[in-house]
């Protein structure tokens, strides 16, 4: 032993290193027959326990990994945009989704879906399945009875109990609210009582969504639903309350499949129709798109994440939108000088006795598409912006490659102040927008204005949001007809009266604002068609408050 270490180190040994020697020669044995044993383990074990003891892994790798801040406009496009040199840089980090994080990641809707078949497939089939033009025609009818309850509301909270604050936000989330119910699960099957009891489940979620942060990225979930065990069973109970609701709704939609043909009767097509109709591939290969060639086989999706896909579409439809409105609404009454012009340019494009603004003449009115994009990019109503860098992906900034697994985070709104793109960023000015949106080209020139590297409220690159067109039609028909029907104005009294434009610091991932925003309307309308005596009349203010 002492002959054979010293001729390999060419020098005699120390009495040490003889006993290190002897001690790890005795154990060599031990070491080689317990490498055996979990080699052999590995191999019997299933292939599902591997793939979670890699995800663990991967958990635990990301979890140190650093996150980056992108502020300079011109980084965060060209980083979203042109993605990196060689993969596709479209992948979140492990997402914030509440049904991914309640079934441990088993469960996907598009949003947290890594970049790849079963994402493709989703995102695909929401695009052409509910959002493209032509099937957002079928449902112009839920549009105008959405706006219909909506005005009789405001109306009716005045004749109400005059004096009494009305909750304007909560009428203009309700009635999008409905509206989006209606694309999910289709026309007329779902009971108003239903409608609200998912309405109000989805406020919950939204207001619980620092809970669900707890538990997006830990790497031992089932230690930290044990830490944090009065907040996992509240977020498992809104989600009981979902499967309550939404599995009759999916189950009836099942019923009827095989008895309707959505396009031969002008019946609209319902998201979860869609949903039934498809088929994703198998994901054969742990977390991302790692295939890179054909799948063939594929599965219908699982009731949990149908419970998943629709509370995406409910959320997402709903709350953007209607956040987008009341911020809207609130830079209107604090530039009046604005609405009225907004509202001389609708009277100028619709007839006095016509019944609404109708969606044709949306595209026609060019300071009103003004006014959405400028609130847009003051108020991006998705804070940020997330992806993460992956083995495939070569991110470069300034000539250096940025490290696998970094998260990078953009701030959407301080990229849309940026000074070196606008002038005096953090004022509300429709008037930069002036002239470029007329011609039913909003859509289109947003992406331009987001290629010209100005603002990201719909992010960028192979993950921004899908439903641009549906948002801005949505925003503007709806907007378009409060503004001919009332007069906004700033309420009066109380210290908590006037208009805040303070975002809601509380509230994650979305911009709401911070203050219930009251206003004064005055109805400008008959109910029905025709402009009332005087529209200014004064005597007809209706105090309002809008919360969320
Ligand atoms: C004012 C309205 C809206 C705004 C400002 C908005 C904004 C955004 C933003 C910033 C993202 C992240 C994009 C990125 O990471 O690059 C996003 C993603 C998404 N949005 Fe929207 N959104 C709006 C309305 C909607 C509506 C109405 C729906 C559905 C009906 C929707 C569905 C989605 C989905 C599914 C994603 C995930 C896309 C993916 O990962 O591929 N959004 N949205």
């Amino acid at each position: 032993m002492q002959y054979l270490v010293a001729r390999m180190q060419l020098r005699p040994c120390t009495g040490l290193q003889e006993a290190v020697m002897q001690v790890l020669l005795q154990l060599l044995p031990l070491v080689l027959s317990a490498a055996a044993a979990i080699l052999i383990a590995w191999r019997a074990t299933p292939p599902v326990v591997k793939a979670r003891l890699a995800a663990l892994q991967s958990g635990i790798a990301r979890a140190r990994k650093p996150i980056m801040l992108v502020t300079d406009f011109a980084t965060a496009h060209h980083l979203l945009v042109r993605g990196s040199s060689a993969g596709s840089f479209s992948n979140r980090p492990p997402s914030m989704a509440p049904s991914a994080v309640l079934s441990g990641r088993r469960y996907h809707n598009i949003n947290s879906a890594p970049y790849g078949q079963l994402w493709r497939a989703l995102r695909s089939n929401l695009t052409s399945g509910v959002l493209h033009p032509t099937r957002l025609r079928h449902y112009a009818a839920a549009r105008r009875r959405a706006l219909h309850r909506l005005a009789a509301d405001l109306r009716e909270q005045q004749l109400a109990d005059d004096g009494v604050e009305a909750l304007a936000a909560e009428s203009i989330r309700s009635a999008v609210f409905g509206l989006v119910s209606t694309m999910c699960f289709g026309d007329g099957g779902v009971d108003a009582a239903v409608v609200r009891a998912m309405a109000d489940v989805q406020t919950e979620l939204v207001l619980s969504l620092s809970a669900v942060r707890t538990f997006a990225f830990v790497p031992f979930l089932a230690v930290s639903k044990l830490v944090y065990r009065g907040r996992w069973n509240k977020l498992a109970a809104i989600r009981r309350k979902q499967e309550e609701l939404y599995l009759p709704l999916i189950d009836g939609c099942r019923r009827r499949r095989g008895r309707d043909d959505d396009d031969s009767d002008g019946t609209p097509p319902s998201y979860v129709r869609t949903l039934l109709d498809l088929r994703v591939p198998v994901e054969l290969d742990g977390d991302h798109d790692s295939s890179g060639g054909e799948q063939t086989q594929q599965r219908r999706l699982e009731d949990g994440e149908l419970v998943g896909l629709c509370s995406e579409f409910l959320g997402s439809g709903t709350e953007s939108v209607s956040a987008a409105l009341q911020w809207i609404m609130a830079n209107l009454i604090k530039r009046p000088d604005m609405q009225d012009a907004v509202r001389r340019e609708i009277d100028a494009a619709v007839d006095a006795d016509a019944e609404e603004v109708g969606e044709e003449v949306l595209g026609k009115l060019d300071l009103l598409n003004a006014v959405i994009l400028e609130a847009l990019r003051l108020h991006p109503t998705i804070k940020f912006g997330f992806r993460e860098v992956m083995q495939e992906d070569q991110v470069v900034h300034d000539g250096h490659r940025i490290p696998v697994g970094t998260k990078m985070v953009f701030p959407l709104e301080a990229l849309a102040r940026d000074k070196t793109a606008w002038d005096e960023p953090d004022e509300f000015m429709p008037e930069r927008f002036h002239g470029c949106c007329a011609g039913g080209e909003s859509t289109k020139k947003l992406l331009s204005v987001a290629a010209e590297m100005k603002m990201l409220p719909f992010g960028g690159g192979r993950r921004m949001c899908p439903a641009i067109g549906v948002s801005l039609l949505h925003i503007g028909y709806f907007m378009a007809n409060l503004v001919r029907e009332f007069e906004w104005r700033e309420a009066e009294g109380g210290e908590h009266a006037g208009v805040q434009l303070h975002p809601d610091a509380t509230v994650e991932m979305f911009n709401f604002m911070e203050r219930p925003l009251r206003a004064r309307l005055v109805p400008l309308r008959r109910p029905g068609g025709g402009y009332v005596k005087s529209q200014v009349g004064r005597d007809e203010a209706l105090d309002c408050q809008t919360g969320h």
